[in-house]
């Protein structure tokens, strides 16, 4: 039940709107001073509070309560009562937080509309983070293969510390999963996970959303590091912070709390931190772009993330993970790989690592052919991903073959390649390949290319040598 606190200093408003609410079946507290209204919060927050601005015989005014609540508890929705002709001081106090205010003397049903409406609008922002921050999904981590089993053990070590962890990794290799995975196996799983990425951040933004901000017209915002308050803040891409901000984290873990933008006070916060980057932080540093100190500070625990390249294995379970995903998220077909595509996935290049993965296999549900399984075809506009590091890469169509045949289409496709590369001389395509001119055409008749039938343009070189 809704429990409602009433602050008003004339016992008999206060008695009134308490009997008015146990009637709509809220539980209601009462105070007659900013003494008592302050004990009342902090023995247990309300869900709701009911603001006169004046009070008499007290040691703070309606707009000072307001403000100290604000500040430790932001989200407490707070209705004002005003005297009548006092719309500045009510405007004042919406302005620093307050959700609405009715004017004295009202009657029951405005009371009720406005009490309505606040407790809604806190609900919904309630859900609204909530669902924000309890992905399930993406707390789920999947795969099988022995790097991703060492990967988890040393997750499951730190869970139940409070240790600082630092994920290293390639970029969608699965550095926020587990993050998440940590977080929702600590003893801090009903407190919030909030991720901030660095790199999508406006460095002139970056204290405003880390910290919240205090100003006069709007009262007080809380930033991600308050909203977290007994959870866990996830620090994406911790190279991509500007060097003002790395200076101002480093002060909040060492002192434990920091000083909203544009204000005075101090906010306490207890805070588990959780970073990540795809970059050698080492060279950062010796470039002089990151703080040594702060790599220090958030790099209790490193744990390495490998790339997907690193555990094949996982591949499979993977794509079927993701087609369950897609079925029941967004109603895609659910259709199995068969098992030439399942080869293909573990063949192919994946510099993208999982995300890209989940995004292959997506694409196959939404524009593959239909029928009960994904099939090659399906997946090919992915298959030859060059890695840019000189790899070699194997095409698609040549992954799902035995030696023999794959050898054989390889030679196929080559000496086309080269055939047309020299105009369709056969003579300089022989010399270029490093065969005989006799040997290369035996080659092509085996291969079951009609050389005088190549679509391509003889010059007069090619007719006399033919
Ligand atoms: N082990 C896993 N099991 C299931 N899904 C995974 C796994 N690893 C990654 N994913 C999925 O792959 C995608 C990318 O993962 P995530 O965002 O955690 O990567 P990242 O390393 O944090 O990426 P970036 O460095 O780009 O921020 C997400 O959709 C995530 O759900």
């Amino acid at each position: 039940m809704s429990d409602i606190l009433i602050v008003d200093d004339e016992r008999d408003i206060r008695e009134l709107i308490s009997e008015i609410l146990q009637d709509e079946g809220f539980t209601t507290r009462l105070a007659c001073n900013s003494d008592e209204a302050m004990a009342a919060v902090n023995a247990e927050p309300p869900a709701l509070m009911i603001l006169d601005i004046w009070l008499k015989d007290s040691r703070m005014d309606g707009i000072d309560i307001l403000m100290t609540v604000k500040r430790s508890n932001p989200d407490i929705p707070v209705v004002i009562i005003s005297g009548h002709g006092n719309v500045e001081i009510a405007v004042a106090a919406i302005k620093r937080g307050a959700y609405d205010f009715i004017e004295k003397p009202f009657n029951i049903d405005q009371l009720m509309v406005v009490i309505t409406r606040a407790m809604e609008a806190s609900r919904l922002r309630r859900e609204n983070s909530e669902l924000r921050n309890r992905d399930t999904t993406n707390a789920e981590m999947v795969g099988q293969s022995n790097s991703f089993k060492v990967l988890k053990s040393q997750l499951d070590k730190v869970t139940r510390s409070n240790g600082r962890v630092m994920l290293t990794g390639p970029a969608g290799c699965g550095k926020e999963v587990a993050a998440r995975y940590i977080h929702s196996l600590s003893n801090r799983a009903s407190a919030p996970f909030l991720s901030v990425s660095a790199a999508a951040i406006a460095p002139e933004r970056m204290e405003e959303v880390l910290f919240g901000r205090e100003t006069a017209d709007r009262g007080i915002e809380a930033g991600i590091f308050e909203q977290a308050h007994g959870g866990v803040v996830y620090l994406d891409e911790v190279a991509d912070m500007p060097a003002g901000t790395q200076s101002k984290i480093l002060r909040v873990l060492v002192d434990q709390q920091f000083t909203r933008v544009g204000g005075v006070d101090k906010v306490r916060v207890d805070l588990r931190v959780v970073s990540s980057t795809t970059r050698d932080l080492k060279a950062e540093i010796n470039a002089g772009r990151f703080r040594q100190e702060l790599f220090d500070r958030l790099n209790v625990v490193p744990i390495v993330v490998p790339g997907l390249a690193e555990r094949r294995d996982d591949i499979p379970v993977l794509a079927a993970h993701f087609v369950d995903f897609f079925h029941k998220t967004q109603g895609l077909p659910h259709r199995n790989l068969s098992p030439e595509a399942e080869a293909q996935l573990q063949a192919m290049n994946w510099p993208g690592n999982v995300r890209q993965l989940r995004n292959v296999v997506e694409r196959a549900l939404i524009l593959g052919e239909g029928g009960d399984l994904i099939e090659p075809r399906d997946i090919q506009g992915d298959a030859v991903v060059s890695d840019g590091d000189g790899q070699m890469v194997v095409s698609a169509a040549l992954t799902t073959l035995p030696l023999r045949e794959a050898r054989e289409l390889f030679e196929r496709e080559y000496l086309l390649a080269q055939i047309n590369r020299f105009g369709g001389n056969i003579s300089r395509t022989a010399s270029f390949v490093g065969m005989e001119r006799s040997a290369l055409h035996r080659k092509l008749k085996t291969l079951g290319v009609n050389s005088g039938a190549l679509s391509v343009a003889r010059d007069p070189d090619t007719a006399q040598n033919e």
